[in-house]
C-alpha cells in the first residue's frame, strides 16, 4: 500500500487503472470482493449504483492506512435487462444476438467514501451495435477479449468495430466515467483539475 496515495481504487479492472492513470492520478489499489447478484426486480441503475457503493464500502475497513476509497461498476442494459459478464461461449453469443443491430445502454456508477461522507454518480451511455454475423461472433469469442467484460465486449479493443454510434461517455463505457469520477474526487479535494 502506497503511503503517498491520496485514495484507493477498489478494483481489479485494468481498464479502470489505466483510465485513472491517464488523467495523472496516483492511487493505491485493492480489489473488492462482493456478491454481484442483482436483487429480484432491482432497477438497473439502482443495481449499478449499489454495486459501486458496496465495492467502496467493502474495501474501506481493509485498508491499513486510512484513505478515501473509489469504486465503480459497469453493466450493459438491454430492454431493461442487466447483462453482466458472459458466463461462457453460449451466453456471450446469446448476449451478442440481443445487441446485434440495436441500441443498448451502458450504465456506469462511481462511488467515493471515507467512511463519513459517501458520494456517488451515475453515467448512462447509449450504444448502437452493427448487425453481427456468426463469423464475427466466432472470431471475437476466440480472441478472449469478451470474457471479463460487461455485455461481452470492449469498446476500447476489437469490440470497438461493432460500435456504430455512442451518445454519452466513452470512458463510462470502458468502465470509469472520468467526468463523474473527477467530480467526486474534487469534492474530496483530490482531483484539482478545473
Ligand atoms: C461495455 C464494456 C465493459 N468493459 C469492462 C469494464 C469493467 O471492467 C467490466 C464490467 O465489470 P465490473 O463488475 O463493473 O468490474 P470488474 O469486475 O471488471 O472490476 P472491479 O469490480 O474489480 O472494479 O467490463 C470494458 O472494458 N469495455 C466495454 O466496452
Amino acid at each position: 500500500m502506497n503511503q503517498l496515495s491520496d485514495f484507493c481504487l477498489a478494483s481489479s479492472s485494468p481498464r479502470r487503472v489505466e483510465l485513472l492513470k491517464s488523467i495523472g492520478l496516483e492511487f493505491a489499489q485493492l480489489a473488492a470482493d462482493i456478491d454481484e447478484t442483482p436483487r429480484p426486480s432491482e432497477p438497473s441503475e439502482e443495481y449499478v449504483l449499489r454495486m459501486a457503493i458496496e465495492k467502496a464500502q467493502a474495501v474501506l475497513p481493509k485498508l491499513e492506512i486510512k484513505m478515501p476509497v473509489l469504486a465503480a461498476d459497469t453493466s450493459v442494459i438491454l430492454d431493461g435487462k442487466i447483462l453482466g459478464k458472459p458466463i461462457g461461449r453460449e451466453d456471450a453469443f446469446s448476449i451478442w444476438r440481443g445487441l446485434s443491430g440495436r441500441n443498448h445502454q451502458v450504465v456506469s456508477a462511481v462511488a467515493l467514501t471515507d467512511g463519513q461522507q459517501l458520494l456517488s454518480q451515475i453515467s448512462v451511455t447509449k450504444v448502437r451495435f452493427k448487425v453481427l454475423t456468426q463469423a464475427e461472433m466466432e472470431y471475437y469469442w476466440n480472441t478472449g477479449e469478451p470474457a471479463d467484460k460487461a455485455g461481452g465486449y470492449g469498446i476500447q479493443g476489437l469490440g470497438g468495430i461493432f460500435v456504430e454510434h455512442i451518445e454519452g461517455s466513452y470512458s463510462g463505457v470502458v468502465g470509469l466515467p472520468l467526468f463523474e469520477t473527477c467530480n467526486l474526487l474534487k469534492e474530496f479535494k483530490i482531483c484539482q483539475v478545473g
